[in-house]
């Protein structure tokens, strides 16, 4: 599509193409994609981030709404076997079960949902993600203490950097504030933490004004959770003591994780 005419269709959908080489370079070079490794780009729009992880010759799919970006990523990728492009909703598409890598530039408004697609579920198949969010999201993602039990959880889970700052006039047209390219990878928790993990953090933040330690009375032993613990809330636990508390407990069989994990 001519820049002209994807500019205007941008901004009459309210979308933010990037624009900016450096970034898109950025993102696909932080994802080391391996051939025939599988990569989701959500929301393609006209191809900016799909054509060049074509080249890396990794396996493409292009999730796109827009009818119009449909027909401009068939048209262009019609002779590229490795990409296929998938007409629905980021929000509802069926997610791979084989391994999957994600680096996409989505709209502010649905990062929230495709996170929660991507970090929450145990059993998915991502595993690593290169993404453009705003600015202050990444922000609240990335720091070490949660107000809320689901940021908890996915920085448990997965660790996550801002790999740069992404200043507005990166995009065509500017949003009105910046945003950041945020590398996400899987900790590799084994299951049973994992497991441990989620019990202690639901019971903690079901009770956010309790101290950590009191809120988790009956589900892990007082010795260990007031030796790791200190008098804090559950966001005033560091992920780092989340992590160790989850860790020490494991190795103990006497501790029976929520039922949901077993
Ligand atoms: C910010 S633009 C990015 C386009 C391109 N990836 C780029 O970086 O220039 C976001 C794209 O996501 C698409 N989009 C918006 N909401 C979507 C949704 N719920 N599911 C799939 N695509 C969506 C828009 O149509 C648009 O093409």
């Amino acid at each position: 599509m001519p820049s002209h005419r994807r500019r205007a269709a941008a901004t009459s959908s309210g979308v933010h193409h990037l624009s900016d080489d450096r970034v898109i370079t950025g993102l696909v070079d932080a994802a080391d994609l391996a051939e025939d490794d599988l990569v989701i780009d959500f929301g393609a729009g006209p191809g900016t981030i799909t054509a060049p992880l074509a080249r890396t010759g990794a396996r493409v799919l292009a999730v796109e709404r827009d009818p119009r970006f449909v027909d401009t990523l068939r048209r262009r990728f019609a002779t590229v076997p490795r990409v296929s492009v998938v007409h629905e909703d980021l929000r509802t598409v069926r997610l791979p079960r084989r391994a999957f890598t994600v680096v996409a530039n989505i709209p502010f408004a649905v990062s929230t949902p495709l996170l929660r697609r991507l970090l929450t579920p145990v059993n998915g198949g991502f595993s690593r993600a290169e993404l453009v969010v705003e600015w202050g999201l990444a922000k609240r993602l990335t720091t070490t203490h949660h107000r809320d039990f689901e940021a908890a959880w996915w920085s448990c889970r997965y660790t996550m950097t801002v790999r740069r700052r992404i200043p507005a006039r990166c995009f065509s047209p500017a949003p009105r504030v910046d945003a950041a390219h945020l590398g996400v990878r899987q900790r590799g928790l084994d299951r049973r933490t994992l497991a441990i993990l989620w019990t202690l953090l639901s019971a903690a933040y079901e009770r956010p004004r309790l101290p950590a330690r009191t809120a988790l009375n009956g589900r892990a032993p007082r010795r260990v959770t007031h030796r790791l613990l200190s008098e804090h809330s559950a966001s005033g636990v560091h992920t780092g003591q989340w992590l160790m508390l989850a860790k020490t407990l494991a190795l103990d069989q006497n501790v029976v994780p929520a039922r949901r994990f077993r």
